[in-house]
Parts: structure tokens; sequence; C-alpha cells
């Protein structure tokens, strides 16, 4: 079997000051599809420790143009936060716009949503998966970063499979129950419903 991992390369990294704290960026990319991919770490660790870190999927209405329709910005805003205030951490941004099916996709399911189809029926009536992610280049940037054992920021229980699966030794998960607005209410319950992901539905009561 080919290994899956040798299409991911390490490329450059650099100081990033942001407006939570000093990061450093860590650019890498996929060569099979030359997709750019980035991680930001704060603060130091040894290799033993368990440091915390989110795996964010771009989102960029939600992520850099401050659409409420989702919950992204609030959650990439809060991993940020949590991570410098936990004095070091990791935040893998990977460039899977729309749940893997890209930005104009995404519109296209929006467009369907306006209608009234939910998130996953959008997705399927534009005939994808209602998920078409793939994590697996997080294992060459948490083996660039020397992390081993993590705390992973999610209500995501594929990402936490994901990264055990990758031989990641994920000793906590953090839920991320942040940015529930009157118009992400629909969509966090079917996520929750049909997503399989493990938010508090009493918070979208
Ligand atoms: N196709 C599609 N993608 C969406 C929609 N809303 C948000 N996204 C994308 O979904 C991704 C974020 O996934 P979420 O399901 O919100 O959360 P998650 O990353 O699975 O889980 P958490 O770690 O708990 O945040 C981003 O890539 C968004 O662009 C939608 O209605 N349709
Ligand atoms: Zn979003």
């Amino acid at each position: 079997m080919s290994n899956p991992y040798t299409s991911f390369e390490f490329v450059s990294r650099a100081k990033l000051p942001t407006r939570f704290g000093q990061f450093v960026i860590h650019g890498f990319v996929d060569t099979s599809n030359n997709q750019e991919h980035v991680a930001l770490s704060y603060g130091e660790w040894a290799e033993d420790d368990v440091v915390p870190i989110r795996i964010h999927s771009e989102c960029l209405t939600g992520d850099a143009l401050f659409s409420i329709k989702c919950d992204c910005g609030f959650q990439l805003e809060r991993a940020l936060q949590n991570i410098v205030a936990n004095g070091c951490g990791v935040l893998l941004y990977l460039r899977q716009e729309g749940r893997g099916i890209g930005l104009l996709n995404k519109i296209k399911a929006y467009s369907l949503q306006d209608e009234g189809y939910d998130t996953v029926e959008a997705n399927e009536h534009l005939g994808f998966d209602a998920d078409i992610r793939d994590y697996s280049i997080c294992k060459t940037m948490l083996d660039t970063l020397n992390v081993k054992r993590v705390e992973l920021m999610t209500n995501n229980p594929k990402k936490v499979k994901a990264l055990k699966d990758m031989g990641i030794d994920v000793v906590r998960r953090m839920p991320i129950d942040h940015g529930i607005t009157d118009a992400n209410k629909g969509y966090l319950k079917t996520k929750t419903e049909k997503l399989g992901h493990t938010f508090n539905t009493d918070h979208l009561k």
C-alpha cells in the first residue's frame, strides 16, 4: 500500500503577531493538488506534553466575512483565545472550504438552503456526500511541530477518530459550543442530528 503522507511537505515558517498574541505560522503544501495549508503555533512544549489543538476547516464566509450563518468564525476566535490562555497550543487551518466541496459549491448549497433544504440535504442535492473532508495532512503538520499528544477542541467525533487512526494520542476532547445565533441554530441542530456532532442541544432551544 502506498504511504498516504508522502505528498505533504513543510515549506516555511515565520512569526505571526495576531490580535490574540504572538504566533508562528507554518506553511505546508499537498503536492498532489497544490493545496496550501497552514498551522499556527503558540508557546512551547516538550515531546510528551498534551498540547491543546484545533483542526479548523476553512470557511471564508464565517472566518473572514463575519457570517453568522454558521459557528466557524466564533470557534476560530475562541480556539485562538483558548490556546493563548493555556500558554501553548496549535491551530491547524485546513483549506477544505465547505466541508470539502469548495466555496462556490458551498454558495450553491446556501442557495438551496434559502429554499428550505438543510445543510446535509443541500450537499446531497448537489451530488456530494454531506462531508468529504480528509484530515491526513494533520499527521505531517503535527509531526513537524513535534506534537504527539493532544487535547482536541471540537464537537466533531470524526476529527477525534481521524487523529487516533493516524497514531495521534487524543487525550481529551474539549467541546467548543460557542457562537450560537438565531441564524445558525437550525444548522447546528442538523449537525447534531445528522452529522454526529456532540453538541449540547439544550443550547439550541
Ligand atoms: N457544504 C457546506 N459546508 C458548510 C456549511 N456550513 C459550513 N460549512 C463548512 O463546514 C466546515 C466547518 O464544519 P462544521 O461542520 O461547522 O464543524 P466541524 O469542523 O465539523 O466541527 P467542529 O470541530 O466542532 O467545529 C467549513 O469548511 C465550512 O465552510 C454548509 O451549509 N454547507
Ligand atoms: Zn462556517
